[in-house]
């Protein structure tokens, strides 16, 4: 009973899984019976229908019986007899039953494994611990897995194929990830690089802005306030702009040959807003520098002053010895202070020099010049060590020689100093004398010139004589010849050796030393540049390429002081002073010196410096005015003491030149050849009128308008004698009567001594009028100068700029007045035109009853001119051959 009983539990377990169960188990149990039925005896009847026999095997009892159960039981009744057939049917029956229990366990352990995996998945979907892309991982990883059971079942081989189709499309998968990898590290490279980028530039936006030198990065934040505070107290330098041109511009500079940087100056507004405190820390200066000028009463620098000195501060230590400081053009208005903006760093940055070399040489056109910019840097250089002198042919050569050399002779007591021996460390000269003294004078080297000024730049490059700027630029270059050295390579010249035998060459710059000695070749040592900067200014600098092209400059920078809004062309190219009027009256010739008389007697005008065409104009003028003066001041009641004219001097001037030919060349003593003679000679024209013809280019076209050679207003050589057959004044007038207008002229025919007295006598206020040449329409600093009077009026705008800046200089208000000729009219409208000036200049139209009072006197100085011109020429020895008094 039990048995059953446990058997019908299990086979209604048994039934519940066939009928939830696959064919296969079916299957096995079909083959289990056929394994049985071939240890039975032969069976009664056949039982191939599975179904049947489980039937059967099952549930025999409530089954009705067939016919081979009825051939079954009859067995079984047969054999129950016999053991044989009990155990048979016992192990049948056991077998079946293990069978059924074991695939009810199997497909049990199936149903809970799935079971468990769907309620894995279930709590894993559920969870808010698991990322949603992570429970539908194991989800489809989980359903995946049941699939791949079933299927291998169906296939032994598909799992083989599923493995090789997945590892497939693995690969595949694997090396699109790769390539996605490698771009993804591009773009994060590049991301990386944009994100540094803006890093970096948001940096740059944060970190405050310092000017001060040096002062960029921070030890710590604390440095970095303190400096900003620091600053915060200074007043920053004007921040100057760089000339921007149009494209037509651009190319007209570029058909005229002008090279780009002088095509981009950095401009600067002429007045006060670019004035800065002369202790302003950006200049540099020492405590002893800021005092001179103080006591000089210069508080500020001018515009042209900012915007110079610190660039050549900033070079002060030439820190890279392979390259060259760069060299600076500078153009800027007349009386702007052009001398102060080279004198003061030139002074500061030498001052800290050990051994008296010669490193400043400034060149000049005129002596007088000269004689101006020395007192300027003996102004200032005072407290310091350095020397400064000037070579102008004033002194004897020999003199000269002494001064700026020490062992001047060469010769086997006292050798040639390789590195030359200097006395001075700065020299201001005139061409003419200094090419003297390269040629001739030994020991005298160019080779340590650290600053090398050419002031009037444009005049004096217009000036070819003697090929000056050829023998400078030689003189400061090493010689490629190794012209000490001989043939051999031996040395050429008796060098100074010491104690031990070794030639003394410390003196030597390092740049020259291969024009001494045999320097063997190495890659590894760098050329050592020059340590010369040139500097060049003007109130009217050329821009003519052949010109500036001659300069040989070296990185050169190009700063212009001139008015906003300009654009480039000729209007922008000259820019008065501010503090200047301008007037013009057009009048017949005769009727200009009655027009001088009606300025001086009507106008009041008072200092006031008068320019001729040439020496003898202005002498005629002299003269005229001087009797107009005496007439007048005799026939009134108030006796006036014109100024004594009197005749000094033995020898006329040409007798002068001539005995200079016969002392040509002839060194060692006054040096006396013919700059003068050649600047005076042709003086009876114009000398506007003559062309420059000193190899410029011609594709410079309007440049070369310009570039006039003038006659009188450069010393290209060596001074004259001091004896001279000039008039002479006697600048001690005392007393001078309130009405009477002093008069004096002033010309390369005065003797050098003379005309220092006179300008000193101009300046004290002693003299009135100053007839003069264009001697010393460039660059002299005449500070009582309230007035100009163009008594010819100029060919050439450059002329015309120079001689009304002698007025309103520093800042000063003066007035200019030109005497124009009919003839003239048109040039003159036409040449201020061009120059955008015309607005500038207001017409003065004096009538004939402004000047009735003037005239008696006037026609009674007509008439005695020639008498007086005919005596004081007798009186020069009748001989100035130059001289017309028609
Ligand atoms: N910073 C300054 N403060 C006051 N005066 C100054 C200053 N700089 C220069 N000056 C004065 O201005 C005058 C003109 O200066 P300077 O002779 O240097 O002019 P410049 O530009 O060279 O003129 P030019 O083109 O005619 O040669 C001089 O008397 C000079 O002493």
């Amino acid at each position: 009973m039990f048995n059953i009983r446990r058997f019908d539990l299990e086979a209604d377990t048994t039934q519940e899984s066939i009928t939830t169960t696959t064919t296969p188990t079916n299957d096995r149990l079909a083959k289990l019976n056929a394994r049985l039925n071939k240890n039975k005896p032969p069976p009664t009847s056949n039982s191939s229908d599975t179904t049947t026999t489980t039937t059967t095997t099952t549930n025999q009892d409530s089954i009705p019986h067939n016919k081979d159960n009825k051939h079954h039981k009859k067995d079984r009744d047969s054999t129950n007899k016999g053991t044989n057939e009990i155990s048979y049917k016992r192990s049948r029956e056991e077998e079946d039953a293990r069978v059924a229990r074991e695939e009810a366990r199997r497909q049990k352990d199936q149903q809970s494994g799935k079971q468990r995996w769907e309620k894995r998945a279930k709590e894993l979907k559920d969870s808010d611990l698991v990322p949603n892309d992570i429970r539908l991982a194991m989800k489809a990883e989980a359903e995946a897995k049941v699939k791949a059971e079933r299927e291998a079942r169906k296939n032994p081989f598909a799992a083989v194929i599923a493995a090789a189709q997945a590892e497939k499309e693995k690969a595949d998968e694997d090396m699109k990830d790769a390539e996605e990898e490698e771009e993804d590290e591009d773009k994060d490279d590049q991301d990386d690089k944009d994100q540094e980028k803006d890093q970096d530039e948001e940096e740059e936006a944060d970190r405050p802005e310092l000017h001060l030198e040096g002062v960029e990065r921070f030890a710590s934040e604390a440095d970095a306030d303190a400096a900003l505070a620091e600053l915060a107290a200074l007043v920053p330098l004007p921040t100057f702009e760089t000339k921007e041109v149009t494209a037509l511009e651009k190319e007209r500079a570029k058909s005229m040959g002008i090279p780009d940087w002088l095509a981009h100056p950095t401009l600067i507004e002429p007045g006060e807003t670019n004035n800065r405190p002369i202790s302003e820390r950006q200049f540099g200066f020492s405590e002893r520098l800021i005092k001179q000028c103080r006591k000089a009463g210069i508080e500020e620098c001018f515009a042209v002053q900012t915007a110079v000195i610190p660039v050549l501060m900033r070079a002060r230590h030439l820190g890279d010895i392979r390259k060259a400081p760069g060299d600076l053009c500078v153009s800027a208005p007349t009386g702007s202070g052009k001398t102060l903006a080279y004198v003061l760093p030139i002074i500061e940055i030498l001052s800290q020099r050990v051994v008296t070399r010669l490193r400043a040489l400034v060149v000049l056109p005129t002596r007088d010049l000269c004689i101006q910019v020395k007192e300027t840097f003996e102004t200032f250089v005072k407290g310091t060590d350095l020397k400064i002198a000037t070579s102008t042919g004033q002194n004897s050569f020999a003199h000269e020689q002494a001064i700026l050399v020490g062992e001047s002779h060469c010769n086997s007591t006292s050798p040639r100093v390789l590195g030359g021996h200097s006395r001075v460390d700065v020299l201001i000269t005139t061409p003419g004398r200094l090419i003297d003294h390269i040629k001739s004078t030994p020991n005298f080297t160019l080779q340590h010139l650290r600053f090398l000024v050419i002031d009037e730049a444009d005049r004096l490059l217009n000036q070819s004589f003697q090929d000056w700027l050829f023998h400078i630029l030689n003189a400061i270059h090493p010689s490629p010849e190794r012209k000490f050295l001989g043939a051999d390579g031996s040395e050429a010249i008796q060098l100074k050796r010491d104690h031990l035998g070794f030639p003394i060459h410390d003196a030597v710059a390092p740049g020259f030393l291969s024009s001494f000695f045999q320097i063997p070749e190495s890659d590894v040592e760098d050329p050592k540049a020059l340590s010369v900067q040139k500097l060049l200014f003007s109130a009217t600098l050329t821009r003519n390429p052949a010109k500036i092209a001659s300069l040989q400059l070296s990185d050169p920078q190009y700063v212009a002081v001139q008015d906003g809004g300009q654009d480039g062309d000729e209007k922008s190219k000259y820019t008065t002073p501010a503090g200047l009027t301008e007037h013009m009256i057009v009048c017949e010739t005769s009727e200009k010196p009655l027009m001088v008389l009606h300025l001086l007697h009507h106008l009041q005008v008072r200092s006031a410096l008068c320019f001729t065409k040439s020496v003898e104009s202005a002498h005629r003028l002299y003269k005229l005015i001087q009797l107009y003066e005496k007439i007048r001041t005799t026939t009134t009641t108030t006796p006036v003491k014109a100024p004594v004219v009197k005749e000094v001097g033995k020898g006329s001037k040409a007798t002068k030149v001539k005995e200079k030919k016969a002392k040509k060349n002839s060194k060692g003593q006054d040096d006396e050849s013919g700059s003068e003679e050649e600047n005076s000679s042709d003086s009876d024209s114009d000398s506007g009128d003559e062309s420059d013809n000193s190899g410029s280019d011609s594709s410079s076209g309007e440049e070369d308008e310009e570039d006039e050679e003038e006659t009188d207003d450069v010393e290209m050589e060596h001074a004259e004698s001091s004896t001279s057959t000039a008039m002479d004044i006697d600048t001690k007038i005392a007393p001078t009567p309130t009405n009477a207008i002093v008069v004096a002229e002033f010309s390369s025919d005065l003797p050098k001594s003379k005309r220092a007295s006179i300008l000193r006598a101009f300046n004290n206020g002693e003299i009135h009028l100053l007839i003069c040449s264009d001697l010393i329409s460039r660059g002299m600093d005449l500070s009582p100068v309230s007035c100009v009077i163009n008594y010819d009026s100029p060919v050439y705008m450059k002329k015309y700029i120079h001689r009304v800046g002698r007025t309103a200089r520093a800042g000063k208000s003066g007035t200019a007045y030109s005497l124009v000729e009919m003839q003239e009219a048109r040039h003159f409208k036409e040449m201020i035109t061009k120059a955008g000036h015309w607005d500038k200049i207001g017409r003065i139209n004096v009538k004939s009853q402004e000047v009735k009072d003037l005239v008696p006197s006037y026609q009674k100085a007509l008439g005695g001119l020639k008498d007086v011109l005919v005596s004081s020429s007798r009186a020069g020895k009748k001989g100035s051959s130059r001289r017309s008094f028609k």
